[in-house]
């Protein structure tokens, strides 16, 4: 494959090698190099930088089905942690200049700067077309190296699965942090970080909630520690069937502490109370996704990242939690109305839910704020009856 560089633009050529065989050829887009990831799409229109920088995407190469991507720049207000996270990036039309009154440097300058490769100046439409036929695969994107197609596809396949990888110890806090609550203090909540966005443990702290965001690892008496009112995991990326988090989780829900989790900890809770998880063809990320809440019989429209799914009864019938008696009964709470995917969990018996989509609304729409009501409402209740 070739790397000259393209008159027209001045930008280097660049190859994007799926592992099926399939290639793009493109342009140089941030950083010259090569990298590998899982190829997924998200079909966000706006919030590309909360995309970037949300660590669930550790590991994966994101292409963006909205055609003009960096419009609005990059600023230093909206990342959701303190660096870029996904491996790569793939665009359609990267944008010339930004023009926005909160933009402070080009989106192309940040992922040179970061080292993030990307291509751009590609049909994302027919990659994403491809996508969702074949399923999310295993992908490079090479602009600094004049090998074959054929080498670079045996490059692609030597990478490791997104299906039975671990990942949320490499994108975790080293050290505990306390995000204070605003306003008066009213509760005390242990967040484990398997990925935590930013905007999470704020949402909890706007409900007068003290949020301790601990380590991946960990350990129940660690959380314990804290004396939390109620204890939170993350979204996080990477296979949730991997998870060693899932005994600590056990633990918690014995104990009767409220719980909440959101997507990887929407996994864990169904894992916890045992069920099953499995990989999707090709996932669900975007902030346009319809969910239907069971409790309410509302529509929301919501944010999502998951290439993963809980296998549990769709039918939202009450069904004994298969992993003991100890937990009570459990229903699907939450389906996503367009492919019928688990999208919630709540236990009847036992203080604890969650949501496989992103109430925190960093990007997307605020419709599932009311999830962290309903942690706070769990809050009180466990208080009163103390
Ligand atoms: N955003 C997340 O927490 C993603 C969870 C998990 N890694 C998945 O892809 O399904």
């Amino acid at each position: 494959m070739t790397t000259s560089t393209d008159p027209l633009s001045g930008r280097r050529r660049a190859t994007l090698v799926l592992e099926d065989g399939t290639t793009f050829t493109g342009l140089a887009y941030g950083a010259i190099g090569e990298t590998f990831g899982e190829a997924v799409f998200s079909t966000g229109m706006t919030g590309y930088q909360e995309t970037l920088t949300d660590p669930s995407y550790h590991r994966q190469v994101v292409v963006m089905t909205a055609p003009h991507i960096g419009n609005t720049g990059v600023n230093d207000e909206d990342s959701e942690s303190k660096r870029i996270w996904v491996s790569g990036y793939v665009v359609r039309d990267a944008a010339l200049r930004p023009s926005n009154w909160r933009s402070q440097r080009t989106l192309e300058d940040e992922l040179a700067e970061q080292g993030v490769v990307g291509i751009c100046d590609i049909d994302t439409r027919a990659l994403t077309r491809h996508l969702r036929e074949s399923g999310a695969m295993r992908v490079g994107i090479f602009s600094s190296t004049d090998e074959t197609a054929a080498v670079l596809t045996g490059r692609v396949r030597e990478q490791p699965q997104m299906a039975g990888s671990e990942l949320a110890s490499e994108v975790s806090t080293d050290t505990a942090y306390v995000v204070p609550a605003q306003g008066e203090r009213r509760f005390t909540v242990a967040a484990l970080d398997l990925g935590i966005k930013a905007m999470t443990p704020q949402r909890l702290a706007e409900r007068g909630i003290e949020v301790h965001v601990l380590p991946a690892d960990s350990t129940f008496e660690q959380i314990q520690a804290v004396r939390p009112d109620g204890v939170f995991f993350s979204n996080g990326p990477g296979d949730p069937a991997t998870a060693p988090q899932v005994e600590v989780l056990q633990q918690v829900l014995a104990a009767k502490v409220p719980f909440f989790g959101i997507c990887f900890g929407n996994q864990l809770l169904g894992r916890a109370l045992g069920f099953g998880t499995y990989k999707l063809k090709y996932g669900h990320r975007g902030i346009n996704q319809p969910v239907l809440d069971r409790t309410t019989n509302k529509v929301e429209v919501t944010a999502h990242n998951h290439g993963f799914a809980v296998d549990a009864p769709r039918d939202g019938q009450p069904v004994p939690a298969p992993a003991g008696e100890q937990f009570g009964q459990v229903r699907v709470s939450h389906i996503c109305l367009n492919d019928d995917v688990v999208e919630g969990l709540e236990c009847l018996d036992i203080p604890a839910f969650s949501v496989q989509y992103h109430p925190e609304a960093a990007a997307g729409p605020h419709d599932a704020a009311y999830l962290f009501d309903r942690f706070v409402g769990l809050l009180e209740s466990k208080k009163e009856n103390k």
